[in-house]
């Protein structure tokens, strides 16, 4: 048992190969403050986000592969906005500081973050309930962020590959549904979101806004036409579905997962169409959902659904909201 903060700083997170200083990390763990160096003409982007047990992930979760998710749900932000990963921040609280638990946590961490080309700069260790909170830091050339405002008249509406993977496996993540070999390729998206970091940079210069689905695919996209003050149509027929979701829950429930579950840490993005056929020659997976239909402000939202077409108020997942029948 580490003897304390300190002890448990040093041996778990400090000494880790993805604090070494180096490159863009001029102080790593240990001061006050760490310092990063960025290039002339390049912007820092940053971004936090909060995982608590019983709300982003279970109690009793593997810890590897919740350091793992904690790090992919939070660079799935600076992919969204074109960033190149630097750095990252871990404010820790921990119930006890479990030996076998924190040696598994690190492993997990360190892996994804060399995985991600990402160095830990620094954090805090305190005792309270599991709760993990990341601050991811990136660079973009000056003025060349993706941002959510931005989407015009008649461009595409697009994803970056499969939607409701994680939402599909929430039965699984969650004990309600029992083992199935089928169902590992959706745990696998919901414990190890891959965020779309290369797309992310390859949108720069091409698409006119862009978001990350971490809330769901309709509440993300209303947020990008709110942003951007354009109607924005979604077609749920031409929203790709995991085969294997459709196969466990079938098409209704897969498609409402893909329309409304979250957790995807998918890119959406609005595309003019001159600028298609190159990045799905360049080898992205892209699938045009929709298109930016007209202005309007304060932003709104419409999708073709079995031949209707509805206005969508909401339909993602927010804190602080009690689920409704409708
Ligand atoms: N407590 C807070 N203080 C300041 N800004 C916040 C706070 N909570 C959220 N935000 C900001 O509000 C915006 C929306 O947050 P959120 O929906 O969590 O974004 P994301 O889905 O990208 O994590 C972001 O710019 C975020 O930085
Ligand atoms: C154990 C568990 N994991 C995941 C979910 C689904 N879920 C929890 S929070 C969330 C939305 C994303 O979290 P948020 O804190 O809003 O992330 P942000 O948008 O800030 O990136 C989703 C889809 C759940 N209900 N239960
Ligand atoms: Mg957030």
């Amino acid at each position: 048992m580490p003897a304390g903060e300190f002890a448990l700083i040093a041996r778990y997170f400090a000494s880790a190969a993805c604090a070494a200083a180096g490159e863009e990390l001029a102080l790593g763990i240990g001061d006050d403050c760490a310092i990063l160096s960025l290039a002339a003409e390049q912007q820092l982007a940053v971004s936090t986000d909060t995982l608590n047990q019983g709300v982003h992930f279970p109690a009793g979760a593997d810890p590897r592969l919740l350091a793992w998710r904690a790090l992919g749900c939070t660079l799935s932000d600076l992919a969204a906005m074109g960033a190149k990963p630097v750095g990252f921040t871990l404010a820790l609280s921990l119930p006890e500081a479990d030996e076998a638990w924190l040696t598994a946590f690190a492993e997990g961490l360190n892996t994804a973050a060399q995985q991600y080309r990402v160095r830990l700069v620094g954090g805090d260790t305190t005792r309270g309930p599991l709760s993990l909170t990341l601050t991811v830091l990136g660079r973009v050339p000056s003025g060349m962020a993706l941002k959510r405002s931005g989407a015009q008249v008649g461009d595409l509406l697009c994803v970056g590959g499969v939607l409701g993977q994680a939402a599909a496996a929430l039965p699984w993540v969650l004990g309600e549904r029992l083992p199935e070999a089928a169902a590992e390729g959706l745990l696998h998206r919901y414990w190890q979101p891959a965020p779309q970091l290369a797309l992310g940079r390859a949108l720069r210069g091409r698409a006119t806004s862009a978001i990350d689905i971490s809330d769901g695919l309709l509440a993300d996209c209303g947020h990008l036409a709110k942003a951007s003050n354009v109607l924005l149509e979604v077609d749920s027929a031409r929203v790709p579905l995991d085969a294997n979701a459709v196969a466990l829950l079938g098409a209704e429930q897969a498609q409402a997962c893909a329309l409304r579950g979250g957790d995807d840490y998918r890119l959406a993005f609005t595309l003019p169409l001159r600028c298609l056929e190159g990045l799905q020659a360049e080898g992205y997976a892209v699938s045009v959902i929709g298109r930016v239909r007209s202005k309007q402000v304060g932003g709104a939202l419409e999708l073709l659904h079995n031949g209707r077409r509805e206005t969508v108020t909401q339909g993602g997942y927010q804190h602080f909201q009690e689920p409704t029948d409708g």
